[in-house]
């Protein structure tokens, strides 16, 4: 995920793709582009029309007192009015492309988002949250700056000089010539601040990133942070961060402070000038004061938007990177499933020689066999770092196997539609996932499910009794993380989430670990009435959750080395489950 975009250069074919997004994003808006561009061209002649008609009534009507008042009324009521077109034109550009910004960046947003969601599990093995967020937020915001930036203020600055220096160039092109010399004269200056300022800005931008990362975390291990002590530590690291973060902003507003504003005041002045000498060694008459006042009035508006253009090159590189930044993030494939209409009904499970390991290099499971029966159930132990939720994962289609094949009700498990793989393969985590919503949306999860539905799940798993108990019964709101439910009603809750889909595959993986012996209870004779109806696969540590289980299966460094009921197990002399079991008994 830390892709060699957050440092490295961009490659012509990083840029060029990371273009092609920025074009994409704004595409189907191209007929407000296009209406806003003509909107903004007719704004910016009629305010490059002011100057010439202050000079007409300069030359023709002020110097020669010539008080022709109709004409001077007409010229004023022609500048009122070209001025209150031009403000009424900008408004409406401004509505139309900044329309244009936010609906590419939301469209963008709910593109990175909906990719991210269909990432195969292995892709957040490697993920940093921080970073992750800050690609959906701050990077797709970037790419706004870019609409803003280059659809308003580039196109408006460019129109701006272009009608303005067109006007010069009708009164007089000579002077034109001279007052054009602050383009490159411009360039030169504000590259020069670019490369300047530029490491404090990639250094402000990456701690940025940092400082989200740091939030991130922090927030996702809270309780662990502050039960060892750990807050003071932790503030001290995020305010070096945020110290050094601060430090580079300086930087960076010191080098614009030092260098640009006064380098291009400079420039503006000595223009000045030298347009006013020139005046100076022509002959003073009437009609070059009108022009000495249109230049002037040229000059003073087309610095800020030269301005302006030269300092957007550094954004729009910004918004190149980070679009660069999503498209690999787009790029990350994505599992395709086949669109099959085959039903799963039975829930029957096959492991045929299945070997893997996160790393090829290193397997964790080795040439794994296993038939599962419909409706049994399964109980797998083993040692910590076995390979228990590993074989999970591979039969949650997480991860894929690099030998073997599994098939679900005999079909290879690549060959289920990702739809119905997803209804009938119910998995109760070992830390339950609640939403800050409603007890029956935690159940729903988004499903179209009736209230019956709701109902008979958390009937199933013994949930109703204690969710009829609360306020609200099942629109009680949950609060982040489940906040107002114990350990044991979160699972019992989860429990029945993953019934709700009614499945024939449920799996467990130690979904018993938390909870006290009397919801383990509730639990076990949850999964003992699922019987016959469901496949359950649980993994557990407490054994008791899988003594009643029909096979037990256990595994050890990777390999499948027993099997069979709980009293078959048991009588294994020196087996790992029989010492597994003992050791329990003794600890309780
Ligand atoms: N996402 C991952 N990336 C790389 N290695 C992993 C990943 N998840 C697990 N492993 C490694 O795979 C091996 C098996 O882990 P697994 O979680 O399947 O064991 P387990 O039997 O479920 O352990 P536990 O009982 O502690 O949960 C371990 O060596 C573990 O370090």
């Amino acid at each position: 995920m830390s892709s060699n975009v957050e440092t490295k250069k961009l490659t012509g074919d990083e840029r060029l793709q990371a273009v092609q997004l920025l074009k994409s994003a704004a595409y189907v808006d191209r007929s407000h582009i296009w209406i806003g561009i003509a909107l903004l061209a007719i704004a910016a002649l009629l305010e490059a029309a002011g100057p010439l008609l202050g000079k007409a009534f300069i030359d023709n009507y002020l110097l020669p007192k010539h008080a022709d008042w109709a004409m001077i009324g007409l010229l004023l009521c022609a500048n009122l009015l070209t001025g209150c077109l031009a403000t009424w034109m900008r408004y409406k550009q401004l509505l139309r492309l900044a329309g244009v910004a936010m609906r590419s960046v939301r469209r963008l947003r709910e593109q990175v988002y909906a990719h991210v969601l269909r990432l195969p599990m292995r892709f957040f093995d490697k993920a940093i949250t921080g970073q992750l967020v800050s690609r959906v937020t701050n990077d797709t915001e970037a790419v706004k700056n870019l609409y803003v930036q280059v659809l308003f203020v580039m196109l408006d600055s460019s129109i701006v000089v272009l009608g303005a220096l067109t006007a010069m160039a009708w009164l007089d092109w000579r002077l034109m010539l001279i007052v054009a010399t602050l383009i490159p004269g411009m360039i030169v200056i504000v590259t020069l601040y670019q490369r300047w300022s530029a490491p404090a800005v990639a250094k402000t931008r990456q701690l940025r990133s940092d400082i989200n990362a740091q939030l991130a975390e922090s927030i996702a291990g809270m309780s662990v942070l502050q039960a060892s002590l750990a807050d003071a530590r932790f503030a001290s690291r995020f305010d070096a961060t945020n110290r050094e973060h601060y430090q580079a902003r300086i930087a960076e507003l010191r080098a614009n402070a030092w260098l640009l504003r006064p380098a291009l005041d400079l420039m503006n002045s000595v223009l000045l000038v030298v347009v006013i000498y020139s005046f100076s060694q022509r002959t003073f008459s009437g009609i070059e004061v009108g022009i000495l006042y249109a230049f002037v009035s040229y000059i003073a508006r087309v610095v800020d938007p030269l301005i302006q253009i030269t300092m957007q090159f550094g954004q729009i590189q910004q918004a190149v990177v980070s679009a660069a930044r999503v498209n690999t993030l787009l790029k990350e494939e994505t599992e395709l499933y086949p669109d099959s209409a085959q039903k799963l009904t039975s829930g029957k499970v096959e492991f045929h020689d299945i070997s893997f390991g996160y790393d090829p290099a290193h397997p964790v499971l080795h040439n794994i066999n296993l038939k599962i029966q419909a409706g049994h159930f399964y109980g797998v132990v083993g040692h910590t770092g076995s390979g228990k939720s590993t074989l999970l994962s591979l039969l949650l289609r997480f991860y894929t196997a690099q030998s073997g094949r599994i098939e679900l009700d005999g079909l290879p498990l690549a060959a289920v539609s990702e739809e119905e793989f997803r209804l009938k393969v119910g998995l109760v985590p070992q830390e339950p996932f609640l939403l800050a919503a409603s007890v029956r949306d935690n159940i729903a999860m988004g499903r179209d499910l009736t209230d019956w539905q709701i109902q008979t799940a958390a009937k199933s798993a013994h949930a109703h009794g204690f969710i009829e108990q609360l306020a609200q019964g099942y629109d009680t709101e949950l609060g982040e993380g489940g906040a107002k439910l114990s350990t044991g009603q979160k699972q019992l809750l989860a429990i029945a989430r993953a019934l709700a889909g009614e499945p024939v595959l449920l799996l467990l993986d130690e979904a018993t670990s938390h909870i006290d012996s009397e919801t383990e209870q509730v639990v076990q004779t949850a999964l003992t009435e699922l019987r016959g109806k469901v496949t359950i696969i649980a993994i557990a540590h407490r054994l008791s959750t899988i003594r009643d289980a029909d096979q037990i299966i256990v595994l050890n460094h990777g390999k499948l080395v027993e099997r069979g009921s709980h009293t078959e197990l048991m009588e294994i002399v020196g087996g790992i489950y029989a010492k597994l079991y003992l050791l329990q008994a003794l600890e309780e």
